[in-house]
Formats: structure tokens, sequence, C-alpha cells
């Protein structure tokens, strides 16, 4: 009986290596499907001890998930090289800004993430099953994108908190995944925030995962992600009239960056 079960494991074993070897299309939903689900599972077992060390909703749970995720590269042969990470020491709370290029973000994103950071995400988030709970227990902050309004409300009270809570936030001011090895233009919310708060805007750029991730031709290999932590830029006596400003400059700057850590020539 048990010699039984180990030979259908293995026949399935083999025709899924099988399929992966023979079609791309195959490889690259195991593979992507395998992500999903390490979080999905990892989520369910990681919510429990959320709640026994912390208690509920709170940026200290990030700690924990950080710890999980940060294993998660290994199973995908995902390197990360950062430089900069002293760039996230300022006094007190900041916010932090970075490219958005595909769900493996999160992986770069944990790699690198300060302590006492929440991140700004889609309301639709909180509902992904186990992770949706696990994002909520993070402190994780929900917009709801399809109002401006009540997205600007949100921000704003972000703004107001950040200072009493002394956190920093994380915001992918692109608004949106981007895998085109270029940024799209930034929403303006991130650097609303920052000048409201007086609090310095501390970019991150990942170089581009084109070269290993791409949907669009079933590309998903091991590869080398380089981060850079660039300085933190202030904003101690901006006013509203100068977010464009402030919003072009730090365009600029990670647009730079993004094109010299991915090999590119810049225009
Ligand atoms: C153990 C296992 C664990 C497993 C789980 C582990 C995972 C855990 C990870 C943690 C979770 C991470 C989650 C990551 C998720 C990433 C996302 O979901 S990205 C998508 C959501 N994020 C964003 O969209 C952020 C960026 N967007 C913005 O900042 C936007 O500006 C906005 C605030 C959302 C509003 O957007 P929109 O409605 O499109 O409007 P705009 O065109 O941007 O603005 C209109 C107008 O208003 C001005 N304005 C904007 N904000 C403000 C403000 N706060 N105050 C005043 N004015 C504001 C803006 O300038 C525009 O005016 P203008 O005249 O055109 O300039
Ligand atoms: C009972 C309900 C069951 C639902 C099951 C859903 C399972 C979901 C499982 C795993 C999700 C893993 C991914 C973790 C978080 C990904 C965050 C992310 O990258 O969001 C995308 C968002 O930034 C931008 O969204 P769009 O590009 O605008 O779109």
């Amino acid at each position: 009986m048990e010699l039984g079960w180990l030979l259908w494991g293995a026949a399935v074993l083999l025709l899924l290596h099988v399929l992966m070897e023979l079609s791309p299309a195959v490889n690259f939903a195991l593979r992507i499907g395998f992500y999903y689900l390490l979080f999905f599972v990892c989520s369910a077992f990681t919510v429990p001890v959320c709640l026994l060390v912390n208690g509920g909703r709170t940026v200290k749970n990030m700690r924990i998930i950080k710890t999980v995720v940060k294993t998660f590269k290994y199973f995908f042969g995902l390197r990360f090289e950062v430089k900069g990470r002293e760039n996230f020491e300022v006094e007190g709370p900041a916010i932090i800004v970075s490219n958005h290029q595909s769900i493996l973000d999160m992986m770069g994103l944990m790699e690198v993430l300060p302590d006492d950071c929440v991140q700004v995400a889609k309301k639709e988030l909180m509902y992904a099953g186990t992770v949706g709970l696990i994002i909520y227990l993070g402190g994780v902050i929900f917009i709801n994108r399809k109002s401006t309004s009540s997205a600007k409300m949100v921000m704003a009270e972000v703004a107001k908190t950040m200072a009493t809570d002394n956190v920093k936030v994380w915001v992918y001011p692109e608004g949106t995944r981007n895998c085109t090895g270029d940024l799209l233009p930034f929403k303006k919310g991130a650097f609303h925030i920052a000048v409201q708060a007086q609090v310095p805007v501390i970019p991150v750029v990942y170089s581009s995962f084109t070269t290993f991730y791409n949907p669009k031709k079933n590309l998903f290999t091991s590869g080398k992600i380089k981060v850079e932590v660039l300085p933190p830029i202030e904003t101690k006596g901006l006013t509203s009239d100068d977010v464009s400003d402030l919003t072009d400059r730090c365009y600029r700057t990670m647009r730079e960056t993004l094109f010299r850590l991915s090999g590119r020539p810049g225009e």
C-alpha cells in the first residue's frame, strides 16, 4: 500500500518534470502557482503566531512576516544585492517610495523592510484569504483606488498619525505593477503626505526583472536583483505648491538609478 503511494508520487513528479521541460507555459504556471501557494500556506501558519506574540493588528507583526518571506527566495534561486541600507536610518518617520514590477516584489520588500514600517496597498488585497488576513495583521493601510477622495482622506490620516506612532510608510507611487523595465508616471499621494508631515522621502530602486521574469514570455528563472536605497530627500519647509517638483525630482533620480542598476543606457 505505502509503496503504491510512493510510486504514484514519483510518477506525478516525473510527469510534472517532463511537462515543465516541454512547455514553458506549464513551467511558468507551476512556478508562479508554487509562489502563490507558499504565501497562502505560510500565511495560514503565521496568522496564529502573530496573534499569540503581538495580540492583534500591529506593525510589530511585520518582523515575523519578514522572517518567513525572506526564506522564499531560496525556492526560486533569487539573490538580492542591497546597497545603501544606512539611508533608512533617519530620525523619526519617513515616506519610502519604490518601483513595483510584480508580485515577486513582496520578496524584495521584505528583504530590505526597516522596522516600524507599514505599506499602503489596494483594498482588494484584504480579501485574498489568509494572505489578506496576514497583511491586515501587519498593519497595512488599505486604500480604495477607485475613489480618489477616500484614498486622499486615508492618506491625510496617515500623514497625521505617522508622527504620533513614529512609523515609516512604504508607498509604490506608480500605483500598480509594471514589468516593462521602465517607470510609470508617479501618483502624487506619497509626496503629498511627505510634505504634509514634513518628513523625508527615501527612494528605493529594484533593478529590472525583465532578464529573468516576464509573464508574457512565460519566463521565470533564477536571477539576481540589485537594490539601492537612495539618500533621503528632505521636505522641511516645502508646501503643497512644491509637491509636483518633489515628485519630478524623485522620479528622475529613481529612473536614472533603475537604468543604471539594470545595465540599460539612459535616455
Ligand atoms: C508569512 C507569509 C506572509 C505573506 C504575505 C506577505 C505580504 C505582505 C506584504 C505587505 C503588503 C504589501 C502591499 C503592497 C501592495 C502594493 C499595492 O497595492 S500598490 C497599489 C496601491 N497603492 C497606491 O496606489 C499608492 C500610490 N497612489 C497614490 O499615491 C495616489 O495618489 C492616490 C492617493 C491613491 C490617489 O490616486 P488617484 O485616485 O489615481 O488620484 P491622483 O491622480 O493620484 O490624484 C488626484 C489629485 O489629488 C492630488 N492628491 C493626491 N493625494 C493627495 C493628498 N494626500 N493630499 C492632497 N492632494 C492629493 C493629486 O496631486 C492630484 O491632483 P493634481 O492637481 O493632478 O496634482
Ligand atoms: C477566500 C478567498 C481566497 C482568495 C485566494 C487568494 C490567494 C492569494 C494568495 C497569494 C497572494 C500572494 C501575493 C501577495 C501580495 C501581492 C501584492 C501585490 O503585488 O499586489 C499587487 C498590487 O500592488 C498592484 O495591483 P495591480 O497591479 O494594480 O493589480
